[in-house]
């Protein structure tokens, strides 16, 4: 008898259902029946109108991974969406990927066993399709190109940018998002280990700790500059903000109706210069971020989740200066636009300087990435203090479906 993750946890069987299926806007984390009510057991539902990891409250860890199609029949290609799609599900749910059906002793497992007695710990999994999956080197490799939308396009360069082709770009995408790092690796090593002949790994990212809070019930975390990250976020609860900057609408896009509430994923990898950071003064920094690094105020005055004002003048011009990041990100300097941040810090080890390779692994979702994230790039590239502190060494976009109905397959409005 094959055993199922849930089975090792003591599960009743049928009964241990959570609240998976909860919540006609997609999400819901409840606790499984078999669970005790700590976070960490946690289950999201992976069916729904939007892909879970998105508006759902950020996990504590990441796996971040993108790959290369390497088939070339768009037979193929769903043949891989359909196989991940019942493997997130088990997943996501907690259970062995193939299920808890005997397998034969002499081949290997359908499931890699590492997550195995671990509960579903927040587990979710949103996929992506990139610009490159839809024409590469203006060939339409899966007959897509007709559908690509507008958006979705290579991002262009922005000053300073110091990319590396090998942490850039990639054809699909799956953010793992849980609040046990070996859950969230096992799932992209398990789908990777699916893709095989298919699809392979082009680059990855493991992510520490979130760089921001989606919903109002979480505390704000800090940064690796030591700054709260993530308080003037959308959060779940901004309902109209959300529909108005996050979720792709059918009129948005008229050769890309299929993307109808789904959204585009921006992620960059950013190299913090961490030695530097930390023999800057307190006030330098505090001026940089325009916030003050205890409590997360603004510099004008107020607690944490006062509204900044950019008016607001000291003995020696602006108490927000000119240059400072949440100035030159607010939506006031932005035509109002707004953006659902959803990054980790991380540490990839140090160079043979031993200054530390680490930073923040930023991912943003947007309704579309033309108005709502480029002309922002572009001002903080330019312009923001703190761009002396940091290097952009990594650049991704990808469309992300809307969510998946059961019975269907990840994506599924893109070929039909
Ligand atoms: C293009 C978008 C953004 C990038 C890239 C970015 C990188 C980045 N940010 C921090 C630290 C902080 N950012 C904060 C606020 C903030 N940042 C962005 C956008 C980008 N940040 C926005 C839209 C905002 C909110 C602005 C507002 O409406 O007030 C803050 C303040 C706290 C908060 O509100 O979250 C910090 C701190 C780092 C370290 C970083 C790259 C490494
Ligand atoms: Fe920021």
């Amino acid at each position: 008898m094959g055993l199922s993750r849930r089975r090792v946890l003591g599960a009743t069987g049928a009964g241990a259902l959570g609240l998976a299926g909860a919540g006609a806007g997609g999400w819901a984390l409840g606790r499984t029946d078999d669970a005790p009510a700590t976070a960490d057991r946690g289950r999201f539902a992976f069916h729904g109108t939007h892909q879970a990891g998105i508006v759902t409250p950020a996990q504590d860890r990441l796996h971040f991974a993108s790959f290369d199609v390497t088939a070339t029949s768009r037979e193929d290609l769903i043949g891989l969406l359909r196989t991940w799609t019942a493997a997130a599900a088990e997943m996501t749910r907690g259970a062995q990927v193939g299920g808890d059906a005997p397998e034969p002793y002499d081949a290997p497992p359908s499931d890699t066993g590492e997550a195995l007695g671990l509960p579903p710990s927040g587990l979710t999994l949103t996929f992506g399709f990139g610009p490159t999956l839809f024409t590469k080197e203006g060939e339409d490799r899966f007959g897509l190109a007709e559908r690509q939308p507008a958006g979705l396009q290579t991002l262009p360069h922005f000053p300073a940018d110091a990319l590396r082709p090998e942490r850039s770009g990639g054809d699909l995408c799956v953010q793992a998002c849980a609040d046990d790092p070996q859950v969230a690796v096992h799932a992209i090593r398990n789908l990777s280990r699916l893709a095989f002949g298919t699809a392979v790994l082009r680059w990855s990212q493991l992510g520490f700790g979130r760089t921001s809070s989606t919903t109002r019930s979480q505390s704000t975390p800090r940064n690796l500059f030591g700054f709260k990250d993530g308080t003037a976020n959308i959060k779940a609860e901004d309902t109209p903000e959300i529909d108005r900057f996050v979720w792709v609408r059918p009129e948005d896009d008229p050769d890309a109706e299929w993307l109808a509430g789904g959204s585009y994923l921006v992620a960059r990898r950013i190299n913090m210069r961490i030695e530097q950071w930390d023999s800057t003064s307190l006030s330098e920094q505090e001026a940089v971020v325009g916030r003050d690094r205890t409590a997360g105020a603004p510099l004008s005055g107020g607690t944490e989740h006062t509204d900044p004002d950019f008016s607001r003048r000291g003995s020696a011009g602006p108490l927000i200066p000119v240059d400072a990041h949440v100035r030159l990100a607010h939506p006031a300097q932005n035509r109002g636009v707004q953006l659902l941040r959803r990054g980790y810090n991380f540490t990839d080890g140090n160079d043979e300087l031993g200054r530390l390779d680490a930073g923040l692994f930023f991912i943003a979702f947007v309704r579309d990435p033309v108005t709502g994230y480029v002309p922002m790039q572009n001002q903080l590239s330019k312009s923001d203090a703190m761009m002396e502190y940091l290097q952009h060494t990594g650049s991704a976009l990808f469309a992300v479906p809307p969510g998946v109905q059961p019975g269907h397959y990840l994506g599924q409005s893109l070929f039909t």
